[in-house]
């Protein structure tokens, strides 16, 4: 017997479409399910002034399937030489929703991020003041954290300290991957929030390393222990309204992924949201689906919710997805959870 599940179209509230080519050949995987997403700016050159978002904000549109609705959400890369009134400017016209900080040297495209914090105290200080969130990636570049450690560290010496300077700023941790995130998440009020990912509620670090080394399920920050990722679901289906989805889908050609300095990225855009029911399922939390990917963002982010629908279908057989999506760049692997998925998008 089939099953089926209707919700609130889902929003993606961290997404990398890339530019050119790339974009072209991923932008139609998020279209399809999603009814907008947070546009990440690590593009090279990066995404900085509210010209270059709009003029990027177009060019995604312009590669946009004929007929779809989805709609970008802009943000901007926060460099040490961000001007605060190009930022609020960006975000009173309404075309940026979010400032991305990456510390510098943290992941993919991020040398132009923040050094010296200090030198960013007087955007955010704008932000906090006009509510305008900062999106965080939370893990610290200091070579000798380990890399597992890297983003409880980021909590204790970065994250919390900036909170208790710019008291009112809204933050987004993006991309949890561990209890202490969890935990740091949840101990604050409703100006902090935390996006978690689709791999990460599927992946340890097994996945990646026994066996033989998995490139396609490396990425940034890494998968953890079990205990984590068992955290983030717990998380992810409490219906907590601090969590929502940030796919983090990140799309790297396979040649740079199969690569002997592999490039970090999971490309789960074209089957989040069936894994997400057979996750939720799992966790016999199926009605807690609908905060996790469609309510909890727009609340963060004071945006309306979707008024239109997707529906999940559950079908007796496994479903196949396409192993890869072929771009004009390069083939793109799809996140293979490793496990048959039974549900599917209805189309
Ligand atoms: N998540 C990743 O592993 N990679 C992202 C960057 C990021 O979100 O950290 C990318 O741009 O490829
Ligand atoms: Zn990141
Ligand atoms: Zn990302």
């Amino acid at each position: 017997m089939t099953q089926s599940f209707t919700l609130r179209r889902p929003d993606d509230w961290h997404l990398h479409l890339r530019d050119g080519a790339m974009l072209h050949g991923v932008l139609p995987e998020t279209a399809r399910h999603f009814a907008r997403a947070i546009i990440m700016p690590n593009l090279v050159p990066p995404v900085v002034t509210g010209a270059q978002a709009e003029a990027y904000r177009d060019r995604i549109l312009a590669a946009l399937p004929a007929g779809s609705a989805f709609e970008p959400l802009m943000t901007l890369y926060l460099t040490e030489t961000t001007d605060p009134a190009d930022v609020a400017a960006a975000a009173a016209s309404g075309l940026v929703k979010a400032v991305k900080l990456y510390p510098a040297g943290a992941t993919t495209n991020s040398h132009s991020g923040v050094k010296d914090f200090d030198k960013v105290q007087g955007v955010l200080e704008k932000m906090a003041e006009i509510g305008l969130p900062l999106c965080l990636h939370g893990e610290v570049t200091d070579p000798l954290v380990d890399i597992f450690d890297r983003e409880a560290v980021f909590i204790d010496t970065v994250l919390d300290p900036l909170r208790r300077r710019i008291p009112g700023l809204r933050v987004v941790m993006e991309h949890i991957t561990t209890e202490d995130g969890v935990a740091y998440a949840r101990s604050g009020g409703d100006d902090l929030a935390a996006t978690i990912t689709t791999h990460h509620l599927i992946i340890n670090r097994n996945h990646i390393l026994a066996g033989g080394i998995k490139p396609h399920y490396y990425c940034l920050p890494v998968a953890k222990r079990e205990k984590h990722r068992l955290a983030l679901r717990a998380a992810a289906t409490s219906g907590d309204a601090r969590f929502f989805l940030g796919t983090d889908s990140a799309p790297h050609v396979d040649a740079l992924k199969e690569h002997a300095c592999g490039c970090a990225g999971c490309f789960t855009a074209t089957n989040t949201m069936p894994l997400l029911a057979h996750v939720f399922e799992e966790e016999a939390a199926l009605d807690k689906l609908e905060a996790f990917t469609s309510l909890n963002g727009p609340a963060f982010y004071r945006l309306p919710v979707n008024e239109t629908t997707l529906t999940l279908v559950k079908h007796e057989l496994p479903q196949s997805f396409p192993e890869k999506i072929l771009t004009e760049a390069g083939p793109v692997t799809v996140f293979n959870p490793g496990f048959p998925v039974h549900w599917h998008v209805e189309a």
